[in-house]
């Protein structure tokens, strides 16, 4: 079958691609003889004319040679009354539409017709076959058009005669239906479809209900020539668009309900998503605030109730109670995390955060007492920890950490420097301040500082201070540094081991004279500090790489303790975790009373590689889990208990990712022996950002 190249209109219907190039030209005063010799070379019919411009002035058809021929005139008679002149051309622009219009209206047409240029010189001649073999292509490529119009997929077609009588079915009304073609041509369209009702004449979308189906009913009239042969019924289903539209007609009633509901609380609600953006106030709240929804639209929620609990509550999905101060008035503010299932993820996508505004007194009496109450809590804990910085406090049942103990009480009456060395979280900190605790200095300051966290361009300023306007930034007013803030008393260099080269030295210079230059000073000033440095590091190794001073270290390394990790007193792991249940009692108001079997269990088997720290974040977060009754197995995170069950049951996708992602922390730490540079350095992490994950798992 004969295939349409493109569907292109100028490249397959016009008359230059169906006419016929092989032609030849007469001219009026050819002798007849001429006109039989072109014949004898041609096979056509008919044979253009043309002046001396080489323009078309007649025809010379065949016929009229035979005619010539009878009438008895001679071979060199010219032809001249034979030619027909004013002949019906066409232009060889025109499309296959138009020439087909001029074949229908003029009958001379059927025999050749000459094609011609814009000047009317003949460029061709199309006669009947040429005609024929254009239409033929026409045809194909029509009835491809049409087929793929018919088989379109968002309409069923159907196609019926003047009697009604099915014609033609497309496959998506089949399927709209649910019958097949072959079944139902030639019957009745109603009978195949009795619901449907069909309209006299041209119908455009009609709503009817079709076999339970909704549709869109377009009734279409096929003409030809002006007079009717059939109809086109086209059917489009809606029921997804029913849907949409009813699901939006709840939505709308639900904005309406939520709406009335929402006006009618005297508290103020305010809805903010992710971002902390207010998305809706309710009227209340716009009258606390005396803005309306509009105004307040898209404004930080932050800024809004002076507040950064909604954005706490956001990143942790936790709901949280508080006191805020708004328009001069203390407030209960309660903030309800907004949970969405998400990829099956629970996410939190909005934070919704009620003021509760009853005008009767109980709601400010409440905030009042929330707030003295936070303020006795803090006092407390301050309390607790200056009695937390007793060697008492430093619990053990380790024999070789008692006697560490009873040694640090004995030395800590000097000044002398000490050395406390040991991975991350066996308890440096605590034992620097007991050290300072039972010292001379003990009602002097303990200025801890932590030299991996302060960015080393600060380090020098923030330790000696600096004297006014040393350097661009400086404040005018100058700093105190650290060593002087300590005069008297004990300064902790935690992390000594990653302090950089060029701050060593002043170090050295502080332990050997006893003074220092602040930044941009001109003279050295005297201090009374006692130092005491700790490290996860091993400084030797550092000394070897470059990265630590020899001579510094000898001055350091008077008084050295090396604290055992938890793994080598495990005989502490229990005991311990008593201690930090009681702790958690007192901090969190909980009742826990004890640990289970397989938890101990557990407990004892864990490596704990983050020591006493990791384990009491692990009792923290049990006793949050537990809050009355013991600790079981089943309050321990996934890495603790892993290690006696087989079975990981991950309580939520997020979960586990945190635990493993901690584990890795943990991992890190342990093959770098706790030293933290060295840890992010494995993990192919910045400093910056392990320590950020360190503090986001309470490892720091
Ligand atoms: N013997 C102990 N008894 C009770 N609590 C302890 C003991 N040792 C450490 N802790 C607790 O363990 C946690 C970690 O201790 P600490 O911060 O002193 O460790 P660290 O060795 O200084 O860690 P890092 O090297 O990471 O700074 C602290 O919360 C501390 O209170």
């Amino acid at each position: 079958m004969m295939v349409p190249e493109n569907l292109n209109y100028t490249s397959w219907l016009t008359v230059k691609q169906m006419m016929s190039k092989n032609f030849i030209v007469l001219h009026p005063d050819d002798s007849l003889r001429t006109v039989v010799q072109h014949y004898q070379d041609s096979r056509l019919d008919t044979l253009p004319v043309v002046d001396n411009d080489g323009k078309l002035t007649g025809v010379f058809p065949k016929k009229r040679l035979y005619r010539a021929l009878l009438d008895g005139s001679s071979l060199d008679d010219p032809c001249t009354p034979y030619i027909i002149y004013q002949p019906v051309s066409i232009s060889s622009d025109l499309c296959y539409d138009d020439m087909s219009m001029a074949v229908r209206t003029s009958k001379s047409l059927v025999d050749y017709v000459v094609a011609v240029d814009h000047e009317n010189k003949p460029v061709g001649m199309i006669g009947t076959a040429e005609y024929l073999r254009g239409s033929q292509k026409v045809i194909i490529t029509s009835h491809v058009l049409l087929e793929s119009i018919f088989n379109a997929d968002y309409e069923g077609i159907i196609v019926i005669d003047n009697t009604g009588k099915i014609l033609r079915i497309n496959p998506v009304a089949e399927t709209m239906f649910g019958f097949n073609s072959s079944e139902v041509k030639g019957l009745l369209l109603e009978h195949v479809l009795p619901d449907l009702k069909l309209f006299n004449g041209r119908n455009r979308g009609v709503k009817q209900i079709i076999q339970s189906l909704p549709v869109i009913v377009s009734q279409v009239p096929i003409l030809a020539n002006d007079i009717q042969i059939g109809t086109k019924i086209a059917f489009v289903d809606i029921s997804d668009m029913e849907e949409m539209a009813r699901e939006l007609e709840i939505v709308k009633d639900l904005q309406t309900n939520l709406d009335g509901v929402l006006n009618a609380t005297s508290d103020g609600v305010f809805v903010s998503d992710i971002s902390g953006s207010v998305k809706y106030v309710n009227a209340s709240g716009c009258r606390l605030i005396g803005n309306t929804t509009e105004e307040m639209a898209g404004m930080p929620i932050k800024k809004l109730l002076s507040s950064a609990v909604p954005a706490e509550v956001s990143k942790t999905g936790v709901a949280e109670v508080e006191v805020c101060s708004i328009k001069d008035r203390n407030c209960i503010v309660s903030h309800i995390p907004i949970n969405k299932v998400i990829d099956d993820e629970t996410r939190t996508v909005g934070v919704v955060s009620t003021i509760y505004l009853d005008d009767n007194r109980l709601t400010e009496e409440i905030a009042r007492k929330w707030l003295s109450l936070r303020q006795q809590i803090q006092y407390y804990r301050d309390e607790l920890e200056k009695h937390g910085n007793s060697f008492d406090n430093l619990v053990s049942k380790n024999p070789a950490f008692t006697k560490m103990k009873k040694d640090a009480q004995r030395i800590a009456r000097s000044s002398s420097t000490v050395l406390l060395t040991g991975e991350s979280g066996v308890g440096k900190d605590m034992f620097a301040h007991a050290i300072h605790a039972a010292s001379p200095r003990a009602n002097h300051p303990f200025v801890k500082v932590n030299c991996a966290a302060i960015p080393e361009s600060l380090l020098e300023s923030e330790l000696f201070g600096y004297t006014p306007g040393s350097f661009t930034g400086a404040s005018k007013k100058g700093k105190i540094g650290y060593f002087t803030q300590a005069h008297e008393g004990t300064i902790f260099l935690d992390e000594i081991g990653d302090m950089p080269l060029s701050i060593q030295a002043k170090i050295l210079q502080v332990l050997q004279d006893k003074e220092f230059m602040q930044v941009g000073g001109v003279s050295p000033e005297k201090v009374d500090v006692r130092i005491i440095a700790a490290t996860n590091k091993d400084l030797r190794e550092a000394i070897k790489e470059g990265t630590f001073r020899l001579d510094l270290y000898y001055r350091l390394n008077v008084i050295q303790f090396s604290l055992p990790s938890l793994r080598e007193r495990s005989e502490d792991i229990i005991p311990l975790a008593e201690v930090f249940i009681t702790k958690y009692n007192e901090i969190l108001g909980a009742n826990v009373v004890g640990i289970n079997k397989a938890a101990r269990d557990a407990l004892l088997i864990y490596s704990w590689p983050g020591n006493i720290r990791e384990l009491e974040n692990a009792i923290e977060r049990a006793a949050n889990y537990v809050w009355e009754g013991e600790i079981g197995i089943e309050h321990l995170s996934a890495q603790i208990f892993q290690f006696n069950q087989k079975a990981y049951e991950p309580s939520s996708y997020r979960a586990v990712l945190n635990d493993v992602d901690k584990e890795m922390l943990l991992v890190a730490l342990k093959k770098a022996n706790g030293n933290k540079s060295a840890a992010a350095r494995l993990l192919k992490m910045s400093r910056s950002a392990f320590y950020e994950k360190l503090g986001k798992y309470g490892l720091c």
